[in-house]
């Protein structure tokens, strides 16, 4: 089967770097958090996550050409400035890679971390085989000791081949609208591969099952998912969809992260709005790994005008006014939907 190493080695990084940031998140202590150039929030979890998912990698595939887009760089770290911070993460990594018990492991010096990092470098495109990587995606949701996502894809060809989406405070059980959930475990890895389904394992990868979205077909019996933070995301445009144009009654479920694209696949919601605000260009690493997991179980993401989304243009996504995922059966009335409010919306500036 195609992409049998690759899968297993993303399974890896990303539940050892899940790992890192469990352990940051618990006692994630006001030093650890720096921003960056764009006012981004970024903590010593996104790079130690980056650090550790581009070194298994490598390890795990030595033979073949490695080429990593991901989000954070090590300019910060590589400033005067930056060296404590670097201690600090190469402790973080040292410490989780030892803990993975893999034979003969030698200790990384800061300037493998810093290689590592930056090792993300890549523009990706259309030909070849690139890993798209998130760290953290969420940090916001990290900050706040909420949802967050490790997200990682393979891009062959322009395509997503696989995807691996680690969600360590993302309960095992549904997380519907009524936001409550039976079973107490938390932490779910989500992984898919090209023509294969979706599964949902537990961190550890103790158990797993094959998941499927949701297959409502009347929208009022809908619930929607859409960021958490309104800076990223405009609210009143989805619920004036949501609400007015489609008839969904509950209200939106608000959570940070790609966990939103891992809710939908296993059905704990049937759609996902989202609309950056004017001038904000989508990242690829923002998407890749949770459009797989999604449309290997069933699900169909598009930008509002319909178009399949396209990540073999380099690390932008560009989407015609957002993105919008649901079930095969929604998504004719959803797109109606949308192209409505964003006519009126035109009509009324
Ligand atoms: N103005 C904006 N509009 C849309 N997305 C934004 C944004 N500013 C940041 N983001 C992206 O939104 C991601 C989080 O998604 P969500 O809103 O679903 O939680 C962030 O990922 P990071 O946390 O990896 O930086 C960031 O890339
Ligand atoms: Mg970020
Ligand atoms: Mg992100
Ligand atoms: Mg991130």
């Amino acid at each position: 089967m195609p992409y049998e190493k690759e899968l297993a080695a993303a399974k890896k990084a990303a539940s050892l770097a899940a790992r890192l940031c469990q352990k940051v998140q618990k006692a994630l202590l006001q030093s650890d958090v720096h921003s960056k150039s764009d006012k981004s929030p970024v903590t010593v979890a996104d790079y130690g996550s980056q650090a550790v998912v581009s070194f298994v990698l490598e390890r795990e595939l030595p033979s073949e050409p490695f080429s990593l887009v991901a989000e954070e760089d090590s300019g910060d770290l590589r400033k005067d400035s930056g060296q404590e911070t670097l201690k600090r993460i190469t402790e973080l990594v040292n410490d989780t890679l030892a803990g993975e018990g893999s034979h003969g492991f030698s200790t990384l010096t800061t300037d493998d971390v810093l290689r590592a990092i930056d090792n993300g470098k890549s523009e990706g495109g259309s030909s070849g085989r690139h890993w798209v990587l998130d760290p953290i995606d969420g940090t916001k949701g990290f900050l706040r000791g909420d949802q967050y996502a490790i997200a990682l894809a393979l891009l062959h060809e322009g395509k997503v081949v696989l995807g691996v989406l680690a969600c360590p405070n993302l309960p095992l059980t549904s997380i519907g609208s009524n936001q409550q959930h039976s079973g107490n475990e938390v932490g779910c890895l989500f992984f898919a591969k090209v023509g294969e389904g979706t599964y949902m394992q537990t961190l550890d990868g103790s158990s797993q099952t094959r998941v499927h979205v949701s297959a409502t077909e009347n929208p009022e019996e809908a619930s929607f998912f859409e960021s958490y933070e309104a800076a990223h995301s405009s609210h009143d445009l989805s619920s004036s969809i949501a609400e007015v144009k489609l008839g969904v009654k509950a209200p939106p479920v608000r959570i940070d992260s790609q966990a939103k694209y891992g809710a939908l696949s296993r059905g704990d919601g049937a759609i996902y709005l989202r609309f950056p605000h004017k001038g904000y260009r989508e990242k690829i690493w923002d998407h890749a790994a949770g459009c797989i997991v999604v449309t290997e179980a069933g699900g169909v993401a598009m930008d509002a005008a319909g178009n399949p989304l396209d990540f073999s243009k380099g690390k932008f996504l560009d989407v015609a006014s957002g993105i919008i995922v649901t079930n095969q059966k929604l998504m004719p009335l959803l797109l109606r939907a949308v192209k409505e409010s964003l006519d009126e919306r035109a009509s009324s500036l």
